[in-house]
Formats: structure tokens, sequence, C-alpha cells
């Protein structure tokens, strides 16, 4: 087993969201420690951040109820059915290392439903059709923590944009009508002794502007430093472990981290955690902020939308799209 150091807490740093509720000084504070930790480390933790206890465990609850289905009725609701990127993702679907064994996990993803007039494209990851399993209140439990989750990314992104230089709402208008997926996500206790050949979820960057994980107290996710060194962010209650993606690194120009992580579930017991990736609009262009770059630094990336960004990326991934 790759050897993993306990400085997690000292590199990831629990911040607390109370401040943003206590106008411009309280947004400059926190944006000042969330700029920190995305220069850096890109991983953060964030506690007070508003959502309650009780709706995350019947988030925990309704999401083991799902994956204990029976496989048929799961596998009837496969992503495979559905280029927007929704539905059931079975046990070694996935392989986010490449050059390991497929992940040792499976998963189930929900998207925003499409608001009233908005287009929808079936062959890009953006607006669509959910796919629902046959469970009472299922549905609106998770549209329920999905509009939550939005607006709890929607606040980050003020202190985002503060800490990069911008107007606090730089960002409302690019993710107003987000590409947010949320995947609740079960990893089985890895059989045998752990060799490094197979992970839960192996190594990788997350796609789009910011995650916000819950996690169970089992343990398992690691965090790959800057040196090279992999930490672990071991489970603390009532927070999320929160990460930048490649879309937000690309629009800061490298400014802002999006940093490899993984999960080994070595502790012999099932694993639960609830993702919520907050990608921007479809029609979002992921182009160079202006304060992100200078005679020393010009921009890295050509402009991209992020429908086009996030299809590339899916498209990589899963083995069906690639087929089409
Ligand atoms: O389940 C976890 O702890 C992390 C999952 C993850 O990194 C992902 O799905 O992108
Ligand atoms: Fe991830």
């Amino acid at each position: 087993m790759t050897a993993t150091a306990s400085v997690a807490l000292e590199s990831l740093p629990v911040i607390d969201l109370s401040p943003l509720g206590e106008g411009p000084e309280g947004l400059a504070h926190v944006a000042a420690e969330i700029g920190r930790a995305c220069r850096t480390i890109g991983f953060f933790y964030i506690r007070d951040h508003g959502i309650s206890h009780a709706m995350l465990e019947d988030i925990y609850a309704r999401s083991a109820a799902f994956f204990a289905l029976p496989l048929a009725q799961k596998s009837a609701l496969t992503i495979a059915n559905s280029m927007n990127n929704r539905g059931y993702a079975g046990m070694e679907s996935e392989s986010l290392d490449p050059s390991k064994l497929s992940d040792a996990k499976e998963a189930f993803n929900i998207g925003r439903d499409p608001e009233p007039g908005e287009v929808t494209d079936p062959a890009m990851p953006s607006v669509g059709r959910n796919q629902w399993p046959d469970l009472p209140g299922f549905r609106a439990a998770m549209l329920g923590y999905y509009g939550a989750m939005r607006r709890l990314s929607e606040r980050i992104h003020t202190a985002f944009a503060l800490d990069l230089g911008l107007p606090p709402g730089f960002f409302a208008d690019k993710v107003d009508r987000p590409l947010a997926t949320l995947r609740l996500l079960r990893y089985p206790p890895h059989p045998g002794i752990f060799d490094g050949s197979r992970y839960g979820a192996g190594a990788h960057t997350d796609y789009g502007n910011l995650t916000l994980l819950s996690q169970d107290a089992v343990g398992g996710l690691e965090v790959r430093t800057r040196a090279g060194q992999w930490v672990s962010a071991p489970p603390i209650p009532d927070t999320y472990v929160c990460n930048i993606g490649d879309c937000l690194m690309r629009w800061s120009n490298d400014v802002y981290v999006s940093t490899p992580h993984r999960v080994a579930n070595i502790s012999g017991r099932e694993r639960y955690s609830v993702a919520f990736f907050f990608d921007p609009n479809p029609d979002a262009v992921i182009e160079c902020l202006p304060t992100c770059q200078s005679p020393d630094r010009p921009a890295r990336y050509p402009p991209v939308t992020t429908a086009q960004y996030l299809t590339e990326r899916l498209d990589a991934t899963y083995a069906f799209r690639k087929d089409r």
C-alpha cells in the first residue's frame, strides 16, 4: 500500500462560512481564506455552510435504499441511456485512472431539470431528462438537496470572484443555469489485501469549477500535494470537502489549482459519499479571466464553452460515449 501522511489537516484548512452572512467584511475574510487554499492545495473543508445535518442524513438514507435495489432495477437506469450524464454507473464501469483496474464503486448521477423554454441538446452533457428509481419521495428529496447545493456553490463563487480581483457578482450570470451533477456513491469494502492495482476511485482531477463532497465516517479519500505526496482527507462531521476542478483552473489561468485525488476503501466496511459537481452554464465561455493574465503570464488555454469542454472529458471517461 502506498504510504499516506497524516499532515492533511495542516494543508487542508477547515473554513467557517458563517461570516458570509455578515456583509462585505465577512465576505472579504472568507474570500481570503478560500483563495489561499485554492492557490496552494486546491482543497479545503467548509463548516457552518447552512446545509442541515437532517437533510444530509435523509440523502444518505435514500442513497443506501437506492443502492440496495436489485441490480436489474439499477441497471435499467444505466447512464449509457443518457448522453446527458444522468443515471446509474455500475461497479467497475468507470476508470478515473486509466492506468489502474476499473473503479470499485457504483454511482448514481442526477442533473438539473430543464427550465421552461430551455433548449436541451441530447448530444451534449447539457440539461436533459433525469432517470428516476421507483422509490417514494426520492426525486423530491434529491432535487431539494440539489437546489440547496446550488445556492451554496453560488455563494462560494462570490468568494472566488472577490479573491480573484473581480466584482463579487462576476460569476453570477455564468453559473445560474449550471451543468451541476449530484452524484451518490457507494464503495464496497476492498476484498483481500490492498495492493494498489484497483482503487475505489482512481487518481483524477474533477472537470468543472467546484466540487463539494460529503463523506460518511469510513474515510479513504486522499489528495496529492504539489510536492507529490498523498495525504488523507479524513471525514470531519458536518463538513464538506471542497476542491477546484479543471474548468476553474483554466478560467483562472492556473492561479487556482485542480488537484488529483483518489479513494481507497480499505476499511473493511462499505463507504458512502455524496458529491456535488458545480460546473458553469453550458454556454459559459471559459476564457482567461482579465485579472489572471499579465505580460509575464499570458493566457495558457484557448477559450472553450463548458458544454464543449465537458463533452470532451466525459467522452474520455466512458467507453459507451466513445462508441457512439
Ligand atoms: O467519494 C469520494 O470521496 C470522492 C469521489 C470523487 O472524487 C469523484 O467522484 O470525483
Ligand atoms: Fe473527484
